[in-house]
C-alpha cells in the first residue's frame, strides 16, 4: 500500500535519517521507533505526502490514507460531534447515527454536545481517534496514537487496529511504547535504518 525509497532529511544543518526504504502492504503494521527528535513525526509527515521539500527519496502510495497527527486537529470551540462531522465530510461522509457510534466506541458517550476544550487531554486525544471508526482509507499513519491515553482505551485501540489489518487495511505508526496486535508486526528504526 506504500512504498518508499532511500529517504533522507535534513535538518537545521543536521542530517535526522537517511536510506530509509520501507514496503507496507495489507494487513501489515509498521512501527517507527527512535529517540526523541530522532525524525519519527518528521518522516511520517513525508510519507503522508505532507512535506513536500527538504528531502530527498521517493514515496509512492497505492491506496487511500488517513493521517492522523501527534497535534490535536480538533477544534476547541466545536462539540466532539461537530469536529468529527466536519473532519468526514470531505472523506467518508458518514451519517450521525455512525459519528455517534464512533464516539461512543472511544468511550465519549454523554460528551457528544460539549465544546471540545473542556474534554480533558486525553478525551481531545479520543475525538480525534473516534475517526478510526469512521474512516473508509486503508492505509492509516498515526502519529503517536497512544499519547495521553489511558490503559483501558489503550487496549480498544490495539483491538480497533486489530480489526482494522483484520480486514486487509495496513497501519504505520509512531510510538514509544510496545503495541500488541495478532498480526505482523515490523519495526523501522530510525537511527539504523533497519526494518525488523
Ligand atoms: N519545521 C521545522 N523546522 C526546523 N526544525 C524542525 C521542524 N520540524 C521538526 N524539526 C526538528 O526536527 C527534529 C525531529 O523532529 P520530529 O518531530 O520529527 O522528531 P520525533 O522523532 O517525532 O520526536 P518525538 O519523539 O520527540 O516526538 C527535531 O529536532 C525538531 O526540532
Amino acid at each position: 500500500m506504500l512504498e518508499a525509497d532511500d529517504l533522507a532529511l535534513e535538518r537545521g544543518g543536521r542530517q535526522l535519517f537517511s536510506a530509509i526504504s520501507l514496503r507496507v502492504n495489507a494487513g501489515e503494521l509498521v512501527q517507527i521507533e527512535g529517540a526523541n527528535g530522532a525524525g519519527k513525526t518528521s518522516l511520517l509527515r513525508i510519507l503522508a505526502g505532507l512535506s513536500r521539500y527538504g528531502f530527498s527519496g521517493q514515496v509512492r502510495r497505492r491506496a487511500p490514507q488517513l493521517f492522523l497527527g501527534h497535534h490535536s486537529a480538533v477544534k476547541g470551540l466545536l462539540t466532539p460531534r461537530e469536529n468529527l462531522a466536519w473532519h468526514v465530510s470531505g472523506e467518508a461522509g458518514n451519517s450521525g447515527a455512525e459519528i455517534d457510534q464512533a464516539l461512543a466506541a472511544v468511550g465519549l458517550y454523554g460528551y457528544e454536545d460539549v465544546p471540545s476544550h473542556t474534554l480533558s487531554a486525553g478525551q481531545h486525544r479520543r475525538v480525534n481517534l473516534a475517526r478510526l471508526y469512521l474512516s473508509r482509507a486503508p492505509l492509516w499513519l498515526l502519529d503517536e496514537p497512544f499519547t495521553a491515553i489511558d490503559r483501558v482505551g489503550v487496549t480498544a485501540l490495539e483491538t480497533r487496529l486489530a480489526e482494522h489489518l483484520g480486514e486487509g487495511g495496513a497501519v504505520l505508526l509512531t510510538s514509544h511504547q510496545t503495541v500488541a496486535v495478532p498480526h505482523p508486526l515490523r519495526s523501522l528504526d530510525l537511527a539504523t535504518g533497519l526494518l525488523t
